[in-house]
């Protein structure tokens, strides 16, 4: 059985999407979104999905989409910021390279809260932020085996960190091999920002 080479989580707009996405083309792998595998399956939006029937019924969805994601897929996965939600879910994320991304509250709303597709956020969406992180970040944080923060960092700099934070950067020298570039020295300039390992 498959499994997902990288799976990532954290709130909305934390940028899951796009970094999964710029991570699967520096894996050479394929990407896959629990989202955009929803849509694709119902022929409808996330936002028409909630607005006909509900979130409940997005959350069984969402349930099986990741389910089903999780076992046919060894490229990487993004999951939508509510999948942790489900008991099922997180004990299916067990012992997967699962990488949480972080930022606070003024980056989210710069990033997504006036964005009407996640509906979430559609009404105050500072607060809702923070009353959804309140219900949410022990869960990303129970499931996840690094936290990369990617406040002040572009998409590009937080797939760095990501792939730093999970072993799975090349190391100069391998890189300098494999451009024939010998004797190097010295880096990128690629400063900071790699990811940590959670605390037990
Ligand atoms: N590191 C980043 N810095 C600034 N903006 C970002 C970053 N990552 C993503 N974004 C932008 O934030 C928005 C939400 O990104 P998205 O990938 O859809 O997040 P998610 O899938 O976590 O909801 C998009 O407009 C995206 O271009
Ligand atoms: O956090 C949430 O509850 C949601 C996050 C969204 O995905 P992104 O996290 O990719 O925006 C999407 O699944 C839906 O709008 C609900
Ligand atoms: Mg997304």
């Amino acid at each position: 059985m498959s499994a997902p080479v990288v799976v990532l989580v954290g709130p909305m707009g934390v940028g899951k999407t796009t970094v999964g996405e710029l991570l699967a083309e520096r894996l050479g792998t394929r990407f896959r979104d629990s989202d955009a595998d929803i849509v694709a399956a119902q022929g409808r939006t996330i936002a028409d999905i909630f607005v006909d029937e509900g979130e409940d019924r997005f959350r069984e969805l969402e349930r099986e989409a990741v389910r089903t994601a999780l076992a046919g897929h060894d490229g990487v996965l993004a999951l939508g910021g509510g999948a942790v939600l489900d008991a099922t879910t997180r004990e299916l994320l067990a012992g997967l390279p699962v990488v949480y991304l972080t930022m606070e509250v003024g980056e989210a709303i710069k990033r997504s809260g006036l964005n009407t597709a996640r509906p979430l956020l559609a009404v105050n969406p500072r607060q809702q932020w923070k009353l959804l992180m309140e219900a949410r970040r022990h869960h990303y944080t129970d499931v996840a085996r690094v936290v990369v923060p990617t406040d002040d960092l572009t998409a590009e700099e937080v797939t760095e960190a990501v792939l730093e934070a999970l072993g799975l950067k090349q190391s100069s020298a391998q890189d300098a091999a494999e451009s024939g570039i010998s004797g190097s020295s010295g880096g990128s300039g690629d400063s900071g920002s790699s990811g940590k390992e959670k605390q037990a």
